[in-house]
């Protein structure tokens, strides 16, 4: 689903943290038309500061200040690992404002506890929101306003597509899904990469088959009613090459694999929280 919330042209924004994803969502939010000086950063390392100021034309500082207190909207976009020590100089200045976090696997009621704020929407984002094709789910805690609800819809919408999730638990699932997944594609991509120039095709020449391969796909998944499986059978022509591959990625459990990833990174996340949100 794409949003039909708009952002309010006034809204503040202050991210704890300037690295990727902070970056990929100011990206999105100045691509909207948010003035970079609604945006305040906590970013202490320097070089990170620079580039936020080289691309976004965003001021960062490399500590939390009462500037913090004219935020609407405070989104927390640190390691799970750094979450506690960013938040202890943070909280004096979040006065109940609304928090929105990218954080793997923290919970919403650490981060309550630790903002004290319990006015939390939790989210997890991937990195194709760097080019506004991000996939993200939401989750909302129930402090939360349908105000607050659409307002963290509307900056996640800057970044692509969205959708909401009725359980927290579930955002592990879309962590493990999505938010790790693009490292899945380019997984795969490389793969095919590797794959198409030891049959002999240039470097270049099977980056581009195998990226638009999957462009493509995507695309027509994407526009598809019909089952993915019916729509890899209409590749599959009988004793064909595609029959040829697929016996093989089944011979030797590819799904299976891939299933144990997915399953793995759900449980890395509900431990993220665990070890790093009490
Ligand atoms: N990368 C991804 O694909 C995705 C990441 N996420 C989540 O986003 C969050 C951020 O990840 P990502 O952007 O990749 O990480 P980055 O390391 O790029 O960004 C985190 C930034 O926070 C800074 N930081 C460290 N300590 C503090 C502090 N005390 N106060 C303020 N800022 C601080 C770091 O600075 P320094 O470098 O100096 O430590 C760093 O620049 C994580 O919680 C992750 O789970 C969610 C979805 C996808
Ligand atoms: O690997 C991680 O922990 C983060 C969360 C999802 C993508 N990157």
């Amino acid at each position: 689903m794409t949003a039909s919330a708009s952002l309010p042209a006034d809204t503040r924004i202050a991210f704890i943290g300037g690295g990727n994803m902070a970056s990929a969502i100011i990206g999105g939010l100045i691509r909207r038309g948010l003035p970079a000086a609604q945006i305040q950063v906590v970013e202490p390392f320097e070089a990170s500061r620079a580039s936020l100021a080289q691309q976004h034309g965003v001021h960062a500082q490399p500590a939390a200040s009462d500037a913090l207190a004219s935020a609407d909207l405070l989104v927390w976009a640190v390691k799970p690992q750094t979450f506690r020590d960013a938040a202890a100089p943070v909280a004096p200045y979040v006065g109940g404002a609304l928090q929105l976090s990218v954080m793997a696997g923290i919970r919403a009621d650490a981060i309550a506890a630790a903002s004290g704020s319990a006015r939390v929407v939790r989210c997890m984002p991937n990195t194709p929101a760097l080019v506004g094709q991000g996939m993200t789910g939401l989750f909302a805690a129930p402090a939360t306003t349908a105000a607050d609800r659409a307002l963290a819809e509307a900056v996640i919408a800057t970044t692509g597509d969205f959708l909401w999730v009725e359980r927290e638990k579930q955002l592990d699932a879309v962590t493990a899904v999505s938010g790790s997944g693009p490292a899945y594609v380019f997984y795969f991509l490389e793969a095919m990469q590797q794959a198409g120039a030891r049959l002999g095709l240039s470097d270049e020449q099977a980056r581009r088959l195998a990226i638009g391969t999957f462009l493509g796909g995507s695309a027509l998944a994407k526009d598809s009613p019909e089952a993915l499986s019916t729509l890899r059978e209409r590749v599959t022509s009988k004793g064909g090459t595609t029959y040829a591959a697929l016996t093989v990625l089944q011979d030797e459990g590819v799904a299976a694999s891939l299933g144990r990833a997915i399953e793995a990174a759900d449980r890395r996340a509900a431990e993220l929280g665990d070890e790093f949100g009490r």
